[in-house]
């Protein structure tokens, strides 16, 4: 299905954000593009850049007359646009978003939108650890997966639009409830962001000489939680603070396991250690055969970040997946 929208509004113009303008106009799916941001300063960045054609930092102007609408601030952020913009949302609009967590976005946001609006949260699982309107590219949706989760009685014509809208910028488009796309992100994405701000945060009390020669000696593992630990701090704030269950649930299934984890280290159960990594080494070969990830990092993508670890492919439950 081919795809055309007559105005995109980005409400929020970061890494997500100035990627989908970028994606958006070079794949011709869009004749206008505006953008608003809270912040003069960002708002003028991405004019320097030339990321749209309108700007402004009211966004109620800047979805006017839009056919299509996506969300791409930090999702604490959201209920605030939401009720700013309704008034002025135009009837046949979608209204999306591509905030890392769902269920939240339904619940703020779907009592402010207007009848004749389609509501069609989405959620791009492609990323950095970098922000703001400088660090997009293009090619940042290439062969990873889109989920959306509309809401029910959402049209399925509107629906099927922004999934080719996802296509047409190289993404695989999946459905699935926001409930789900919660439960399943806390454990692939969330909890492993958790993980690594914890372990660079134990490496940041230690006593200044042991902290250097860690940062001295870090091998590959510690140096790529770092990278992690690097993403923005308020993005990720409003995602522990909004995904709150689901992490929680998560948590304490992988506490339990740490816990085994570390009676098998103090009891000398190497027969245990090993079983379990080598049930671990065959997730990593099953993401690698579905195509997922490269075994070789590609260094050829801007400020020279290796493709982030995807989730193993997301198990469908729920609703009609149409992955290309
Ligand atoms: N960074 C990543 O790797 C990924 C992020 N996401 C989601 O995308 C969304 C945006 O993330 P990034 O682009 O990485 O963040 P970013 O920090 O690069 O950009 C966020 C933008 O939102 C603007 N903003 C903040 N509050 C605003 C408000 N009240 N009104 C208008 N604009 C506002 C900021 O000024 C900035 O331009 C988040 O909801 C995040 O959960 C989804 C997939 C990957
Ligand atoms: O940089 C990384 O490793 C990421 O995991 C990027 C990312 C961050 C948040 C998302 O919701 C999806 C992808």
């Amino acid at each position: 299905m081919s795809v055309h929208f007559r105005k995109l509004a980005l409400i929020g113009i970061g890494l997500i954000g100035s990627s989908i303008a970028l994606a958006a106009r070079r794949q011709g799916l869009v004749d206008t593009i505006s953008i608003a941001t809270r912040r003069p300063e960002t708002l003028e960045e991405a004019r320097e850049l030339g990321l749209g054609d309108s700007y402004t930092l009211d966004a109620a102007e800047a979805v006017q007359g839009a056919d299509l609408v996506i969300l791409c601030a930090p999702v604490g952020a959201y209920e605030g646009i939401a009720r700013a913009i309704a008034p002025a949302l135009p009837s046949g609009a979608i209204l999306s978003d591509v905030g890392s967590v769902k269920a939240h976005v339904v619940k703020v946001v779907g009592p402010h939108v207007p009848a004749g609006v389609s509501f069609v949260p989405g959620h791009p699982i492609a990323g950095t650890e970098h922000s703001g309107p400088s660090a997009g590219f293009p090619e940042l949706f290439a062969n990873r997966w889109c989920v959306l989760t509309p809401v029910e009685g959402t049209d399925p014509v509107q629906t099927e639009k922004l999934a080719a809208f996802w296509r047409a910028m190289g993404s695989k488009v999946e459905t699935m409830d926001a409930a789900h796309h919660d439960m399943v992100l806390a454990i692939t994405s969330h909890i492993p962001h958790l993980i690594a701000y914890n372990i660079v945060g134990t490496v940041a009390d230690l006593e200044t000489a042991t902290k250097s020669e860690v940062i001295k000696f870090s091998a590959s593992g510690f140096r790529d939680f770092t990278r992690i630990a690097a993403s923005d701090p308020v993005m990720w704030r409003d995602i522990f603070l909004t995904n709150r269950d689901a992490v929680l649930e998560m948590l304490g299934r992988f506490s339990e396991d740490l816990s085994a984890l570390q009676r098998h280290v103090r009891t000398g159960d190497g027969a245990a250690l090993e079983a379990m990594f080598t049930r671990t080494r065959a997730i990593r070969r099953s993401i690698i055969d579905a195509g997922q990830e490269t075994a070789a990092p590609d260094f050829g993508r801007p400020h020279d970040t290796p493709p982030e670890p995807e989730p193993v492919p997301l198990v469908r439950e729920h609703g009609g997946g149409d992955d290309a």
